[in-house]
């Protein structure tokens, strides 16, 4: 069966479960912060509980792959598991792996990341573009064969990221505002909203540049980076309908408790909600 591309699929969830992606980051200080050890079964209960918890309710969760892959091959498993448990429970799931590499590189990170056939198979990932935007040919290609999506770095949340990114060429454009006229020129003919989207942090104030990609926009930095719901609409202007807001430590710090995970989770997306109009 021919599945709907990622763009559909992530618009429609959003419509239904309001536009929140909470990040599924086990770090040590969390893992203590419940109770748990910091070793493959804090990890796995940590991963467990949020999954229940949360994937039933929110549009997007967004595993972090470093933390799953400091406990190696069974950090891994508990990952998989993770990934295909959520989706099975109704949440999208972005693979935040944020690979980049040269282009036949980059083909094996797609079969991995976006490949219905993998393990690992995500709904989306996220990539670097910093060897160039072409060298992810092979991932957004396979990720359209697969009816995946692909979100490339463009502003990221971190102060240092504006080194890279507002690098300007000769004619004044800088090369975030390059990467977005890729993904926008990628989006061009979606019917609904396009699968290829931008990582633009919400920690960034008035970006100044065009975020009119007809694609989604992740939008991490909310809560621990010092971002707020409210900051959307400066940063994101008329963009802010495509944005997925991205929230990790400020809604995990809540658990173990389900209900005080599920009641975290809602009171973002509502303000999320709100904000984005
Ligand atoms: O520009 C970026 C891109 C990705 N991230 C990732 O999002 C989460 C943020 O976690 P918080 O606990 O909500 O700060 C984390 O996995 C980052 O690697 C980002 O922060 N900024």
């Amino acid at each position: 069966m021919m599945v709907q591309p990622f763009g559909a699929r992530l618009r429609a969830a959003m419509d239904e479960r309001g536009p929140l992606c909470v990040g599924i980051d086990p770090h040590a200080a969390l893992l203590r912060g419940w109770g748990l050890d910091d070793d493959i079964d804090g990890l796995e209960a940590f991963t467990r509980t949020v999954v229940e918890a949360l994937a039933g309710q929110v549009a997007v969760l967004k595993p972090q792959s470093a933390f799953f892959e400091r406990f190696g091959s069974r950090g891994i498993a508990v990952l998989e598991r993770a990934v295909a448990e959520a989706r099975a429970a109704g949440a999208l799931v972005i693979m935040d792996a944020k690979r980049g590499d040269i282009g036949s590189t980059m083909a094996g990170y797609a079969a991995a990341y976006v490949d219905e056939n993998s393990p690992l198979a995500s709904d989306a990932v996220t990539v670097s573009p910093y060897l160039g935007y072409g060298s992810l040919r092979p991932v957004l290609d396979l990720a359209e064969e697969h009816g995946a999506g692909v979100f490339v770095l463009a502003l990221t949340s971190n102060p240092e990221g504006s080194e890279v990114q507002r690098a300007t060429a000769a004619d004044g454009t800088s090369v975030a505002s390059v990467m977005l006229r890729h993904i926008a020129a990628e989006n061009a003919n979606a019917p609904v909203l396009g699968s290829v989207g931008a990582v633009v942090g919400a920690t960034l104030g008035d970006v100044g540049v065009d975020l009119d990609i007809h694609g989604p926009l992740l939008a991490p930095g909310i809560g621990a980076q010092g971002a707020t719901p409210q900051d959307i609409p400066t940063v994101f202007g008329d963009a802010a309908r495509n944005v997925v807001p991205s929230v990790s430590r400020e809604i995990l710090r809540h658990g173990p408790s389900h209900e005080a995970l599920r009641e975290a989770a809602r009171r973002y997306a509502d303000e999320c909600r709100a904000a984005i109009g």
